[in-house]
């Protein structure tokens, strides 16, 4: 069915509670978007591919002169609001129903409804994900399980909500423009601000967003522009929209305060986005052989060039008057006691790093961590603070690009690549299911771990590294190892389970993604092709 409203193409169909999502207005707002920011969002992505090209002829990431003065200068953000003061726990999840509101009641300050990393970008959950953040922030979602046993409704003193759109990289193939796809990331912003800003206001609060993987201060710019032209078309004053930028990519970690200057009116914090950062570091130096990980189990935050970027980090935000937000570790709950307690003390010990290295807050993935999270960053904070903003703890460290780019050590085993097919087999097949978050053997797999699991792959071959017992990793070996990786994967999860999944078409897209010359940008881009 092609509906057609205004200057927007949409071919999907639409049901009578997401055309309230659709309404003519946002219609409007999402195509004006697309009009003046579209262009410009292209351009970005053709730098990204530039820049690329430059690391791949050898060139490494560095802070950059021509902004300098920027980051000697003396400036901070315009400030941050109270109900943004408080960050010590958040959590994340995709934009599920029961979800959703299991998140707002959980014993976090907030909750990060994900249209990112955690969410496979169907049509019906982008647009289902929208209605449940706006009967949210209304306070009238409800659910009851489909037994009719359980019946979930708000607390009452929800966590506060914030959204986190699509990567720039990311269209919406089912909306367009002039023939031309639009960006999922204005799409996301769009239909979040216009549907909840009026009630956000006047409770008090405002429009706030998280912004994913951005790659340098030009991105941030881009977003800055939105974000004026959203306040000037809705007639508030300049700042009433808030975002924290993830920095989650190796280009954009040299550019951080550059992202804080372009951003100073709306932006209150930047978060370590840890598992993108990971997964950018090998993308960034694909071609450089002296940078290729260990076994993904072995990247830990303790790496020198990962606590190097914590660090800086925290030390910039803090240097501007942002909040510093930690990342998250991807132990998840058991059922069985002695494991939870092990996991428990992963978590903590996880916790207990990003607090000391200054961090104002973090994230957890699952309520069953969300004591454990708060005890920490409770403890952490002097006289009752709910942040260390005024903790200049690295003020006078120097955090050099080499530090930034410290190779990785640790070992390359073939327990370590099977593991990394099984996850990224997995992870493809449920994301085409879509399912975007799953629990992967006792670990939460997402859009960025699976990302780290498939380009090692790549990268170990593409360097034709040696595995700890002796075995050269080639393309056939892959191959092999894939063919017989899948059959585990159906003894693991059962028959049925197997032949009604997407299993083909994951292992399809896994071989096809690993055999390219040059790695393949995001492995959500060809998986988007075969989504509905
Ligand atoms: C790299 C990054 O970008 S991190 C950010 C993106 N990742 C995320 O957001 C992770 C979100 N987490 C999740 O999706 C889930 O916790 C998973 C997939 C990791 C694990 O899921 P499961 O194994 O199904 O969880 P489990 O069965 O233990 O869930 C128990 C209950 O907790 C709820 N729950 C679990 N995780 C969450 C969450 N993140 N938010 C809200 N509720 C949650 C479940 O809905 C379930 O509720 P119910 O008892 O009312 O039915
Ligand atoms: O978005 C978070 C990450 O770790 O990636
Ligand atoms: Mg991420």
């Amino acid at each position: 069915m092609n509906i057609h409203r205004h200057a927007l193409d949409i071919r999907a169909e639409v049901t009578q509670a997401q055309q309230e999502i659709l309404s003519n207005e946002a219609m409007l707002f999402v195509a004006d978007l697309e009009q003046l920011f579209g262009t410009s969002r292209l351009q970005l992505l053709e730098d990204r591919a530039e820049r690329q090209s430059r690391m791949n002829a050898g060139e490494r990431p560095d802070f950059l002169p021509e902004t300098l003065h920027v980051r000697q200068s003396d400036w901070t953000i315009k400030g941050i609001p109270t109900d943004l003061l408080d960050r010590r726990v958040e959590i994340t999840g995709p934009t599920d129903r029961k979800m959703v509101i299991n998140a707002l009641n959980a014993n976090v300050k907030v909750f990060m409804a994900d249209f990112e990393d955690a969410l496979s970008p169907t049509w019906d959950q982008l647009l289902d994900g929208q209605i449940n953040l706006r009967d949210a922030n209304l306070g009238t979602i409800e659910y009851t399980s489909p037994d009719g046993q359980k019946h979930y409704s708000l607390n009452p003193a929800p966590a506060l909500l914030i959204c986190r759109v699509r990567g720039l990289h990311l269209p919406e193939k089912h909306v367009r423009l002039n023939g031309r796809e639009i960006s999922g990331s204005f799409f996301d912003f769009a239909l979040y601000f216009i549907h909840n800003f009026k009630t956000l206001i006047s409770n008090g609060s405002g429009p706030y967003f998280y912004l994913p993987k951005l790659q340098s201060y030009q991105e941030a710019r881009l977003w800055n522009d939105v974000f004026k032209y959203t306040e000037r078309r809705y007639g508030l004053p300049v700042g009433t929209i808030k975002a924290t930028v993830l920095i989650e990519t190796l280009p954009a970690v040299f550019e951080m305060d550059e992202i804080l200057f372009e951003l100073k009116d709306h932006i209150v914090a930047l978060n370590c986005g840890r598992w993108d950062y990971i997964f950018s570091y090998i993308k960034t130096l694909q071609n450089h052989p002296d940078r290729v990980l260990p076994d993904r189990q072995g990247v830990t935050m303790d790496q020198p060039f990962l606590s190097a970027y914590s660090r800086l980090l925290v030390q910039t935000c803090h240097k501007r008057g942002a909040m510093a937000m930690g990342g998250m570790s991807a132990f998840i709950p058991s059922r069985d006691p002695l494991r939870n307690e092990w996991v428990l003390g992963k978590v903590r010990a996880d916790k207990q790093l990003e607090a000391s290295n200054g961090h104002d807050g973090t994230w957890v993935a699952h309520p069953g961590l969300a004591d454990t999270a708060m005890q920490i960053f409770t403890d952490a904070f002097e006289h009752n603070n709910t942040h260390q903003l005024n903790v200049k703890r690295h003020d006078h460290e120097v955090v050099t690009a080499d530090m930034l780019l410290a190779p990785c050590s640790g070992e390359r085993t073939e327990e370590g690549m099977r593991s990394n097919i099984r996850v990224a087999l997995q992870y493809i097949e449920a994301w085409l299911c879509g399912n975007g978050c799953v629990p992967i053997y006792g670990l939460m797999e997402d859009a960025a771990t699976a990302e780290i699991s498939r380009t090692s792959i790549w990268q170990w071959i593409r360097h034709g590294k040696t595995l700890s017992n002796g075995r050269l990793v080639t393309f056939e070996l892959f191959q092999d190892m894939l063919a017989e990786e899948l059959l585990v994967v159906r003894s693991e999860i059962g028959e049925q389970r197997f032949c009604n999944g997407r299993f083909a078409a994951a292992a399809d897209l896994l071989e096809r993604i690993t055999s390219q010359d040059e790695l393949e940008e995001f492995l959500t881009l060809p998986g988007y092709q075969l989504l509905d």
